[in-house]
This record gives structure tokens, C-alpha cells and sequence, in this order.
């Protein structure tokens, strides 16, 4: 007769199918019984066992599967896994054994007391926690079944079994008894329920298992017998859950802590940077800062997150404007409470890319005289050379070195005099580099500026202020020299209408730019130098009397090459070596005639002609020595003259007889260099063959 009554049932939750449980009748019991031992001893087919409706088809299915393995159902051999692959597992399903653990040991009290069997297997039967219990079948004889960790219970070992019908079908299972395939198992009953991974796929299964301590058909077992698949299955989904929960804390516990390390470095990066960095929301609200933000701000770190940027900067409605613009943008700020300006970067960040809609943005606080004196030292307006490198020992140029050092130590400003080529500018930047070698050197020729050019140059312009400009507005060159030193070099050329606003400068320390409204706070020395007679021009009315007074407080006069002695040769010697070291080249010496013009001639040019003619001698000289012809046109021809002037001018005998011997030594010289070839010696000498000709027979020598 067949048997359809459904008694219960539960909710598969990965299917979401409901799964009935047939109730286990006498009859059914029986039926079952009956089929079983035809089965086993081959009086059915597999047909008729599949036909059979007192038996589950997926029951009869792994009887078949069973037999087929060859399960003797009698007596089964049990399997260890072999312990280092019992260990891999066990790490393998590390995290479910964590979970499943403290709940057996929860569940270990209501087993002893109730005579419950709690197992955790792998897909495979693996016995990953198992209660060691030992199966006492058949009238309380002890049989040696150990339900210990690391035995295989699969349908392959032991036949058809609660467990690994669960991890086929995936999803709970109970058998009762005689529905197990094994005859050991045929007092028990079982219920098993998968534990799906987040992959979909049976990570464990639970098995909660009892003595079959009253017939199966009883009422009271019916109702124990379903609320033992309920409680395996509510397990099973907790576990699931706590799996999910586990996973997802650890992979926020991996990204907190790449998170935190983030922080960590970005924080150091942070600090590193010795610009103030300071983040804020739309509405200017302070968000976050590193050391050198908070020290510009003097925030605290109560301070974060309360107060706002506009607390501190003097002209807010306009940084605001360009904060709620959401435009990259640099702008100079004074900050209030402090002497500096700054200059503050605001870069923007959007709430996304789409709608460039700005959320925060982050400010970065340079100090006004680093950036300036960055921008003047890429733009070579650095100053190179100091007191060391002024070549000379001569008593004129030791003077000026060391007054020009006493007046470096002080902030005046300082008014170099001297002739084109002196080295006045060679003496400004040594004062600089003397006194505030980290601040800028800016120079200006106030020679080379056109007129017209000369005012925005110095005093900047803002943007679009005139056809030309920059639209952005540019600081001038006093600004640029904001901490260190402006070099107006050729002061005597600037324009007189302009020495009325320089001289204003000077006095209040303030610049306004040209177009501007703003008066901007300025801390400069200027160091002027000029080669022209700045009292004459006074008295001319070409030049400032206030302004010149105002220079000149500190003045330094350079003295021309002509009155600085053996100088001259030190600094030609100097020179040479500079060069040839500069193009790898072997330093000549100086012929004796050429040294002898070295100290003679007047060097009109000074030091630089000195430096030029010495250039110009080594790239023409082909030998070892340079010699006069070697030297540039003007030098010789200006020397043989002046040469001829001393000769006729000076009447005294002994400088006559001085400057004659000068002579002859220099021709004889000459024709020993060239074996008496009159030509050569002519040029070596700068003069010409016929003055030669003419020298050999006053001096009475013979070739
Ligand atoms: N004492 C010195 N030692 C070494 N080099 C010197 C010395 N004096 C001048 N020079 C060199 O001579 C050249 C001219 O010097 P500098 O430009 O300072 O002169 P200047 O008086 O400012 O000239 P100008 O009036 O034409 O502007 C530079 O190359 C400088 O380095």
C-alpha cells in the first residue's frame, strides 16, 4: 500500500523549496524492512526498488550507489585520513571548525544529558569535530564505532548515511534506522544539514544524531525527530551567518589596517613637508593639518573640526570667493597674528569628477620669502660669489674687502662706487651672501630696463592692469627680494620720477603694485651700485638728493685695476687658470713681455677686460705660452702707444734706460724664439717689421 501522509516540513534555505518529511509508520517502517532484505539479497532489481513507495527515491538511489561501491552491510572497514592531510584540512576549514566549536561544546552538556551525537563533517565525510562518543548498537553491547576526528564516514565506506546524502543534495537530510545502508546504523536516527560557503558550495555539514530508544512510529519520537532537523538546520544557517560575519570582519580588519597604514604614511608624509598643509570643508571648516599647518595657525588639537579658515586670514571674503569658486588657485594671504605672508595653493576636491561640485578642499601655506627666493634662484638671480672669492691682496682692494665686510653685518643699505668692471656686483653679492645667504639676490640694471618697462618691473603688476600683462598679475622685483637683497645696479640711470617712489619704498617698506590697491609689507636691503659721479649728477639736479643720502649712508668705493699692483697679475694668473681648468686645457705661462704689459697698461675695462683679454689670449695662443700677439687688437695697439708715450713723456734717464732695455730684452727675446726670423718676431711682438728692422740697428744687434 502505498504510503503518502506528510507530516512536517521545513524551508530548504538555499533552494527556498519546501522539504517534506514523511512520517515513519509502522507499516512504512516495515515496508521498508521488507524491501531492504529482498534487495540486499538480490530478489528485486533496482526497478522495483526505485517503484518502492514506502522508500525515498534518493534513499533507494544511494542503496543502489552503495552496493555498487561494494558496501557490505554487515561489517564495513572504517578509514582514517592520513594525519598530514587531516592537518591540511582541518587549517582548510579553520574558520567553520572556530565557529562550530564553542557550539558543540554548548551542545556536549545537552548530549550527555539527552544522548545526543554532535558532528561537524567535511563534504566528503570527513569527521572534522566529532563528540568521540562511541555507537552502542544492538542491546547496549559496545561496538568499537569511534566518532572521533579524522574517520571517513562516506557513502563509499559505509553506505547510504544522513551525512553525505546532505552534502549530495545540499540541503537537510534525515534517515531513520533502517533507511541507513549499514546494519550498525539501523538503530539510530539522524539529521544533517549543509553548511553553504559564500561560493555556493557545501562547506561542512552538521549531523545531530540519537539512539532509537522507542519505536520510530511513536508520536512523541515523531515530534522529537522533527524538532531535531529543525535545530541541526537553525544551526547550520547560524553558523552560516557567523561564517559571512567572520569573512566580512576580516576583510574589514584587512582594510582597516591598510587603512590605518595608509594614514600612518600619509601622516608622515605629512609631516615631512615643511609647508603647511590644512584641509577644509566646503564652508572653510577645518578638517585636518599637519605640524608646520598647526604651527602657521597656532591651532591646538581641540581646534580641528571646530574652527573655521576664515579666522585667519585677513582679507576672508575674497579667499572665500575663490574657495567656493572650486578652481586650482594661489593667492597671497597675511595671516593673521603673524609678520609673514603666505602663499596659500587652494586645490579643490569634488564630490566627483561628473559635477565638479566642491565638497573640501586642501590649502597649502608657503611662506612668501621661501617661495620668492625660490623663484629668484631658478630664475639664476641667486647670488654666487662671496668675500672669498674676490681675488686680490692689494692694499686699495683689502681696504674696500674689508670695510664692505663691516657694512654687510648691518641691514643698511649700501651704495657701491667704482668703474665699469671693478667687480661691483662681484662685492654685492658678496655682502649678501655675507649677511643673509638664504634670502634672495635680485638684481636689476636699471641701465638695461626700458623707461616705459622699469616701474612694473620693480613694483609688479596686477592682473590685466595694462595691454600685455600678465592676466594673472605679477609680483615685481622688490617683492621677489621679499628677505633678502635688491641690487640696483646702474642706480644713476633710473629714471628721476621713479627715485621719488623707490625712495618711498625704502622709507616705508610697503610696495603697492601697479594697478593694484593693496600695500603689501616688504623686508629687503638694497645695494646700489653705479659707475657714474652720483654727487655731480646731485649738484646736476639729475639725480635725487634724498634718495642719494638715503643710499649712500653705507658706501664702498672699488678701486680700478690700474691702482691695484701685483693684483693685476695675481687676478691674470687667477683668471687663466679658471679658464683652462673650465676646458680642460693645460695652463700656459705668461711671456715675459706680456707680463711686463699686464702691469703696465691701464686696463680701462678693469677687472672684466683683465678676465676677457686673458679668455681671448688662450683661445688664440697656439703654444704653451701666451705671448702679445695673443692678446686682443685694442690691448696691443693701446700698449705700443702708450709704450711710446711713457718713452717720450718721461725725461728722467734712468726710466728711459728702464724702459729701452724693457725693449731690447723683449726683441731679442723674440728673435731667439723665432732663430732670427725677423717676420715672426715682428708679430710676436705686436709690432712691425720695419719698427723691428729699425729697433736692431738702434740697439745695435745683430740676427
Ligand atoms: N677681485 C676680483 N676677483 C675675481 N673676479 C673678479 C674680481 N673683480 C671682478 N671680477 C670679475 O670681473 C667681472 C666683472 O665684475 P662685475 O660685473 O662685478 O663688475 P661691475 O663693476 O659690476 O661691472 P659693471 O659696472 O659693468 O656692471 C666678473 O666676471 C667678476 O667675477
Amino acid at each position: 500500500m502505498p504510503f503518502s501522509s506528510v507530516n512536517y516540513s521545513l524551508v530548504d534555505k538555499a533552494t527556498h523549496k519546501r522539504i517534506e518529511i514523511r512520517k515513519m509508520t509502522k507499516e512504512r517502517w516495515e515496508g521498508i524492512l521488507e524491501v531492504k532484505e529482498k534487495f540486499l539479497q538480490n530478489e528485486i532489481g533496482e526497478d522495483e526498488l526505485l517503484s518502492c513507495s514506502y522508500l525515498e527515491p534518493e534513499v533507494a538511489k544511494s542503496w543502489i550507489r552503495s552496493r555498487n561501491y561494494g558496501v557490505d552491510h554487515k561489517r564495513v572497514i572504517l578509514r582514517c585520513e592520513a594525519k598530514s592531510k587531516f592537518k591540511e584540512k582541518l587549517k582548510r576549514n579553520e574558520a567553520l571548525i572556530k565557529i562550530v566549536k564553542p557550539l558543540r561544546e554548548i551542545f556536549k552538556n545537552f548530549v550527555e544529558a539527552s544522548g545526543y551525537g554532535f558532528q561537524l563533517y567535511d563534504k566528503n565525510g570527513l569527521i572534522l569535530l566529532g563528540d568521540g562518543e562511541v555507537i552502542k548498537v544492538k542491546n547496549n553491547v559496545t561496538k568499537g564505532l569511534c566518532l572521533k576526528e579524522g574517520i571517513i564516514l562516506n557513502e563509499k565506506n559505509i553506505g547510504t548515511n544522513s551525512h553525505s546524502l546532505c552534502a549530495l543534495l545540499r540541503r537537510p537530510v534525515q534517515l531513520i534506522g533502517i533507511e541507513n545502508y549499514w546494519d550498525e546504523l539501523a538503530n539510530t536516527m539522524a539529521s544533517a544539514a549543509p553548511i553553504i560557503g559564500e561560493d555556493g558550495e557545501v562547506g561542512g555539514v552538521l549531523l545531530l544524531w540519537q539512539w532509537l530508544v522507542c519505536e520510530p512510529w511513536n508520536e512523541n519520537f515523531q515530534r522529537l525527530f522533527s524538532h531535531m532537523l529543525g535545530l541541526v538546520t537553525s544551526i547550520a544557517v547560524a553558523i552560516e551567518t557567523q561564517l559571512r560575519l567572520l569573512k566580512s570582519y576580516e576583510e574589514l580588519k584587512i582594510a582597516n589596517d591598510s587603512l590605518a597604514m595608509t594614514n600612518r604614511m600619509l601622516e608622515t608624509t605629512l609631516s615631512l613637508i615643511d609647508d603647511g598643509i590644512i584641509t577644509v570643508d566646503r564652508n572653510g571648516k577645518i578638517t585636518c593639518v599637519n605640524q608646520e599647518g598647526a604651527q602657521i595657525l597656532n591651532l591646538k588639537p581641540d581646534d580641528i573640526g571646530r574652527r573655521n579658515i576664515t579666522e585667519f586670514v585677513e582679507n576672508t571674503s575674497s579667499f572665500m570667493d575663490l574657495l567656493k569658486k572650486g578652481e586650482s588657485a594661489a593667492i597671497e594671504e597675511v595671516v593673521k597674528n603673524k609678520d609673514e605672508n603666505y602663499i596659500i595653493s587652494i586645490r579643490p576636491v569634488y564630490t566627483n569628477d561628473k559635477n565638479k561640485q566642491i565638497n573640501a578642499a586642501v590649502l597649502e601655506f608657503s611662506r612668501a620669502k621661501k617661495v620668492n627666493a625660490l623663484v629668484t634662484s631658478r630664475s639664476g638671480a641667486a647670488a654666487s660669489f662671496s668675500f672669498d672669492d674676490i681675488v686680490g691682496v692689494s692694499e686699495a682692494i683689502t681696504r674696500a674687502k674689508e670695510k664692505a665686510k663691516r657694512f654687510a653685518g648691518c641691514k643698511e643699505n649700501i651704495l657701491i662706487i667704482g668703474e665699469s668692471g671693478t667687480g661691483k656686483e662681484l662685492f654685492a653679492q658678496a655682502i649678501h651672501n655675507w649677511y643673509c645667504p638664504e634670502g634672495p639676490f635680485v638684481a636689476v640694471n636699471c641701465a638695461a630696463l626700458p623707461r616705459e618697462l622699469i616701474e612694473s618691473e620693480l613694483f609688479g603688476y596686477e592682473g590685466g592692469s595694462f595691454t600685455g600683462a600678465d592676466r594673472h598679475g605679477r609680483p615685481g622685483k622688490i617683492e621677489l627680494a621679499e628677505g633678502g637683497t635688491l641690487f640696483l645696479d646702474e642706480i644713476g640711470d633710473m629714471p628721476i620720477e621713479l627715485q621719488a617712489v623707490l625712495l618711498r619704498v625704502l622709507e616705508d617698506k610697503k610696495v603697492m603694485r601697479v594697478g593694484g590697491r593693496r600695500f603689501k609689507k616688504v623686508d629687503f636691503r638694497v645695494i646700489a651700485a653705479t659707475n657714474s659721479d652720483l654727487n655731480k649728477m646731485v649738484r646736476e639736479k639729475l639725480f635725487r638728493e634724498d634718495l642719494y643720502y638715503r643710499l649712500s649712508v653705507l658706501r664702498v668705493d672699488i678701486p680700478p685695476l690700474r691702482d691695484r699692483g701685483k693684483d693685476k697679475e695675481i687676478l691674470a694668473r687667477y683668471f687663466i687658470e679658471k679658464y683652462c681648468k673650465k676646458i680642460g686645457r693645460k695652463t700656459p705661462q705668461i711671456s715675459p713681455t706680456v707680463r711686463k704689459l699686464i702691469y703696465e697698461y691701464k686696463w680701462p675695462g678693469n677687472v672684466r677686460q683683465l678676465e676677457n683679454a686673458v679668455i681671448f689670449a688662450i683661445n688664440v695662443s697656439k703654444g704653451d705660452v701666451i705671448e702679445v700677439r695673443d692678446l686682443p687688437d685694442e690691448i696691443r695697439s693701446d700698449f705700443s702707444s702708450d709704450h711710446l708715450r711713457i718713452c717720450n713723456h718721461n725725461q728722467s734717464n734712468k726710466r728711459v734706460l728702464l724702459l729701452t732695455e724693457m725693449e731690447k730684452n723683449a726683441i731679442v727675446e723674440a728673435l731667439s724664439e723665432t732663430k732670427g726670423n725677423i717676420p715672426r718676431a715682428a708679430e710676436l711682438l705686436g709690432i712691425s717689421k720695419s719698427t723691428v728692422y729699425r729697433k736692431l740697428k738702434e740697439y745695435n744687434i745683430s740676427v
